[in-house]
């Protein structure tokens, strides 16, 4: 049986829209189920979890059967209102099934920066981990425009940078990124069949920003290019990262007990 690693206390997960919905735009909802227990369980393990999320944009469009992701910055924020809306009622209904409760936190660069309002949210968080809680938390895209209006991260402006922050906000021991690709390839396989996965990672080079491309359908922000960003803010902290693809949630357990998946990077021991 797998068993996790003795020192990943707490760890942050971070989904991307590619796994959370379909090419259709539709919920995955066979990911959506699949994470829900795999966390659910590593939490009846004895480690805490808090899920970053993504998909509020990409759900919103398809509920409001928009023809299209809206380009018009009011009507992604309206988008991403109501998509965080359903998305966090299906988790609630996948995470209720394993007995586990959640709750959502939206947040903002702004939000982690300021002296008060971070260490409101730092108590937050380790209040909900105390009383059993998941925390799910979002980008608060209808007061944020960092990312959703230039595609580009400044402070925060994406949930692969989020999610760092959080990670470091909550002293985790690891950040998981679920993404729709095995790990960083040494160019984008999309466009370069041949191209070959990374196993270790121990410092964010210019070289390896130089493999990095944008994202890979209509439904991701960033690709890459911000997952290292977020990596270099754990290898800062002595965090672990790994990028992982989140249509084999199993693997999970396997990133958790420090087994070779994905892409890992980790400050030289
Ligand atoms: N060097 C690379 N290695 C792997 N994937 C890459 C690389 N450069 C660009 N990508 C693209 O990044 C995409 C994943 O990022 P993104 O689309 O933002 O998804 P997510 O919603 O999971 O954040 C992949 O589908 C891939 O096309
Ligand atoms: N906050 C936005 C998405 C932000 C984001 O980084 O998206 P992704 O590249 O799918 O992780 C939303 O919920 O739609």
């Amino acid at each position: 049986m797998l068993e996790k690693q003795r020192e990943i206390r707490r760890v942050v997960v971070k989904v991307g829209t590619s796994t959370l919905t379909r090419e259709t735009g539709s919920l995955n909802l066979h990911n959506m189920e699949h994470l829900a227990r795999v966390l659910s369980d590593l939490q009846g393990m004895g480690c805490q979890v808090v899920l970053v999320s993504s998909g509020a944009i990409g759900i919103g469009t398809k509920k409001l059967r928009l023809p299209e992701r809206p380009s018009e910055l009011r009507m992604k924020q309206a988008t991403a209102a109501v998509g965080q809306c359903m998305m966090m009622h299906v988790y609630d209904k996948f995470f209720s099934e394993y007995n586990r409760t959640v709750a959502q936190i939206l947040l903002t660069g702004e939000d982690v920066d300021a002296p008060v309002r971070s260490e409101h949210l730092h108590n937050t968080f380790e209040a909900l981990l105390e009383l059993g809680v998941i925390p799910i938390v979002n980008e608060n895209d209808s007061v944020s425009s960092a990312e959703i209006e230039t595609g580009q991260c400044k402070v925060l402006g994406d949930n692969d940078t989020l999610s760092a922050m959080v990670a470091r906000l909550c002293g985790a021991d690891l950040l998981i990124l679920l993404s729709d690709i095995d790990g960083l390839y040494d160019a984008d396989p999309r466009t370069h069949p041949e191209a070959r996965l990374i196993h270790q990672v121990s410092a964010v080079t210019r070289e390896l920003r130089a493999m990095a491309g944008g994202a890979g359908t209509w439904r991701g922000t960033g690709g890459m290019t911000t997952k290292l960003n977020a990596a270099q803010l754990c290898l800062e902290a002595g965090i672990d990262m790994v990028i992982a693809n989140g249509s084999n949630m199993e693997a999970v357990y396997d990133i958790v007990a420090g087994k070779d998946v994905g892409t890992r990077f980790t400050r030289p021991r």
